[in-house]
């Protein structure tokens, strides 16, 4: 039997890092515009809720269970800012580099030791819609905010989080680097332990 759900994001980065970390699942993980689904407002006032409206919205729309992120960069000195806001920091027509522009902005004359920031990941799974009994779990990466960008790799505002243990941004990792330690990839183990306990049996896990 074919075991199919929908990732529900329209984030280029996102889908490809979904696409290695799934990679030796037992799963065709499908991008939520191969159905035809787009955007839903996030209106939720935490990572966990955005990522079970996402999820349920693309399983309404697909009829397939969905997966779906919620995510962001949370700094400690903004007080969690931009935090669930963080694609839409900079306002109408936010991209990522106006999103670290405003970071930069926001953090000037602030000294590197009070630069600290987390990445959040939420994830949630819904077998259907109206899953009385989401999966349902979140991780954390920790870093600090750079003055300028540095590296090529990645989306978002990995060129200014700068991940002390590794030395270096997010976005000067090897895409294989940032898939192992990231807040995404800690989430994603995360979920893999849950699965095993609840999916493993049922149709959809074999
Ligand atoms: O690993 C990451 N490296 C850099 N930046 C990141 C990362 N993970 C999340 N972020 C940033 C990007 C975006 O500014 C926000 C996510 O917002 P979020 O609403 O979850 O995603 P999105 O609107 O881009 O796509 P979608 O909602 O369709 O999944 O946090
Ligand atoms: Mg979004």
């Amino acid at each position: 039997m074919l075991k199919r759900i929908v990732l529900a994001s329209g984030n280029a980065g996102k889908l490809r890092e979904f696409s290695q970390l799934f990679n030796s699942w037992d799963i065709e993980v499908l991008p939520q515009s191969e159905f035809g689904v787009s955007d839903t407002e996030e209106t939720g006032l935490s990572f966990i809720e955005n990522a079970l409206i996402k999820a349920r919205h693309a399983s309404r729309i697909s009829g397939l269970p969905a997966l779906a992120d919620d995510s962001g960069l949370a700094v400690d000195v903004l007080g969690g800012a931009p935090g669930i806001y963080s694609a839409r920091y900079s306002g109408e027509g936010a991209t990522d580099a106006r999103n670290n522009n405003k970071l930069l902005e926001a953090l000037q004359g602030i000294e590197e030791v009070r630069r600290g920031a987390s990445f959040h990941c939420a994830l949630a799974f819904v077998r259907s819609f109206d899953d009385p009994v989401p999966l349902v779990c979140s991780a954390q990466w920790r870093g600090h905010i750079l003055t300028e960008p540095a590296g090529e790799q990645g989306f978002g505002y990995d060129p200014l989080f700068f991940v002390d243990a590794e030395g270096m941004t997010s976005a000067q990792m090897p895409r294989e680097l940032k898939n192992r330690i990231s807040h995404r990839a800690q989430g994603v183990v995360a979920f893999e332990t849950m699965w095993q306990e609840t999916m493993l049996g049922t149709d959809l896990a074999g």
